[in-house]
């Protein structure tokens, strides 16, 4: 039992609604020093908007908030920031269009100025001493952050939130955003904090990770806190009941170990060069699951982007149904779908209504005379995604931007199942989901496989990729270092060796 000093941040009875939305229904939470404090839920649940309000991004209705053992209100996260209460966001939280450097130290220019001018190069310096305590050494400040990735991003912003001054760290979803490299780097900060009797909020959908890295887990449903679990207390079966309040099985995915398909090539990349990738080949049949694997810089992204017409060719070419693909206009009427990985700024339009981020690629198919759009037939596809993938919201003329991040991962896979592709590309697909959603988007990706449609699953996630392809091309340094093929026996170590 921790003692009542021990206690770095009490939430006391914090409710929080969104006109019909009951986010938070008078939640009773205590973080303590040295925890790394899981808190998991299905999408909706609450997760995030208890922690954002804890760190000063919104206000709530009613309830009462300590910080070390003062009472806290902070009026902004930068406020919470300096106060020692840090969040890392599920998004990508970076400014564009500024270097490593200017995004490490933005809102504290101040403290490179002399006479009122900044000295670029003090700030730099400082930025790679930063980059460097945090083990990323591969990052520069000087460099345009617009030549990093998404996964450096997100490493860039942990290096920006967490400083000596960070008493309690929440990491939400953060996870599923880096590879296994990225993932290690977070993993050791956590432990470090925890160490040094700081304290950690952990949100993951990831159970092995919830396992493996929390030393005390709280469950949420609904807006409401259903138990909080010890150590030992924590055992998978119990935890997916709290968090459903139903069995949920362990079969996630596929049960069967055919790999068979049609000969019928759809995708093909021929001896194609983009970006720092040279003469790739890959070929993807009707009714195959293809799946690439590999650490998030390995170029299996861009293989995802350059598959949909999102990347220049240089050389080669992509060809669909045997033709040269020439745009993502092009993909698109050749009936192929896109999940990008890069949720909020790729794969939503954020200022929409669900409604209409759903049925945007299928407004052809729902035009009718006169190039008019059926409202009632618009209105029918949303609905029927919406309920099919348990959307979380009032309805379906809500802004995507008020829905968790769980439920906007929904909205980005619903459209393309609403168009009713026949060759989707899938980048990180269940990105943030909660179980029971994976659980259906793996049933609903191997009925497609039945019904011969042709998928290209890029994951970090190997047992996921074990789980339902067929087969599994590795990527490493840009080229394809390894090929399994679909079998009961294979492992997450057989796949290993080729990812690093
Ligand atoms: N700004 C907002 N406007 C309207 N509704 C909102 C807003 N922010 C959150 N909500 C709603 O509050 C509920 C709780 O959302 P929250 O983001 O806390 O869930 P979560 O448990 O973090 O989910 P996920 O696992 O998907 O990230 C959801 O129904 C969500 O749609």
């Amino acid at each position: 039992m921790k003692e009542e000093k021990d206690i770095l941040l009490e939430i006391k009875n914090m409710h929080k609604s969104f006109l019909a939305t009951r986010a938070l229904k008078g939640i009773d939470l205590k973080i303590s020093k040295g925890q790394i404090h899981g808190l998991v839920g299905e999408n909706g649940s609450g997760k995030s908007t208890v922690t954002s309000i804890a760190a000063g991004m919104q206000g709530y209705d009613s309830g009462e908030m300590f910080f070390m053992g003062q009472r806290w209100k902070p009026a902004s996260m930068i406020h919470a920031q300096e106060e020692g209460f840090s969040m890392i966001l599920q998004e990508a939280n970076t400014i564009s269009g500024v270097t490593v450097a200017e995004n490490l130290f933005a809102g504290k220019e101040w403290d490179f100025c002399t006479c009122g001018i900044v000295s670029k190069k003090k700030m730099i310096h400082a930025a790679n001493q930063r980059l460097a305590e945090f083990g990323m050494n591969h990052i520069h400040g000087e460099d345009s952050i617009d030549r990093y990735g998404f996964e450096d991003r997100k490493l860039i912003e942990i290096c920006r939130v967490v400083s000596d001054k960070t008493k309690v760290l929440v990491v939400d979803e953060t996870t599923t955003a880096l590879s296994q490299t990225g993932r290690e780097l977070l993993y050791k900060l956590v432990r470090k904090l925890a160490s040094e009797g700081k304290a950690v909020i952990f949100i993951s959908h990831d159970m092995e990770e919830i396992l493996e890295v929390c030393n005390i887990l709280t469950v949420l449903r609904d807006g409401d806190i259903i138990g909080t679990l010890t150590k030992e207390e924590m055992e998978p079966k119990k935890i997916r009941y709290m968090m459903v309040g139903r069995e949920i099985g362990d079969t996630y995915y596929r049960e069967d170990f055919d790999a068979s398909h049609s000969n019928e090539i759809v995708l093909e990349f021929k001896n194609c060069s983009f970006k720092k990738i040279k003469n790739f080949n890959l070929q993807l049949h009707k009714g195959e699951i293809l799946g690439i694997g590999g650490l998030s810089g390995s170029g299996m992204h861009d293989v995802g982007r350059a598959a949909f017409g999102l990347e220049k060719i240089s050389s080669g070419s992509v060809e669909c149904h045997g033709e040269r693909l020439k745009s993502c206009l092009d993909a698109i009427n050749k009936n192929m779908a896109y999940i990008s990985k890069n949720r909020d700024q790729e794969a939503l339009i954020v200022q929409g209504s669900i409604n209409d981020n759903i049925i945007l690629p299928s407004i052809p198919s729902l035009t009718g005379k006169f190039m008019f759009l059926s409202k009632r037939k618009s209105m029918k596809c949303a609905k029927e995604q919406i309920e099919a993938f348990r959307i979380k919201c009032n309805n379906g003329s809500q802004f995507v931007s008020t829905l968790s991040g769980g439920n906007k991962q929904k909205v980005s896979f619903a459209k393309w199942t609403a168009l009713g592709s026949d060759i989707l590309i899938m980048d990180c697909p269940t990105r943030g989901v909660d179980i029971g959603v994976k659980q259906f988007m793996y049933h609903l990706i191997h009925e497609m496989k039945k019904e011969g449609k042709a998928i290209l699953m890029i994951s970090e996630e190997l047992a996921e990729l074990i789980g339902m392809c067929d087969k599994i091309m590795i990527m490493k340094n840009d080229t394809i270092s390894g090929t399994k093929m679909r079998s009961k026996d294979l492992q997450q170590t057989d796949i290993i060796e080729y990812i690093i």
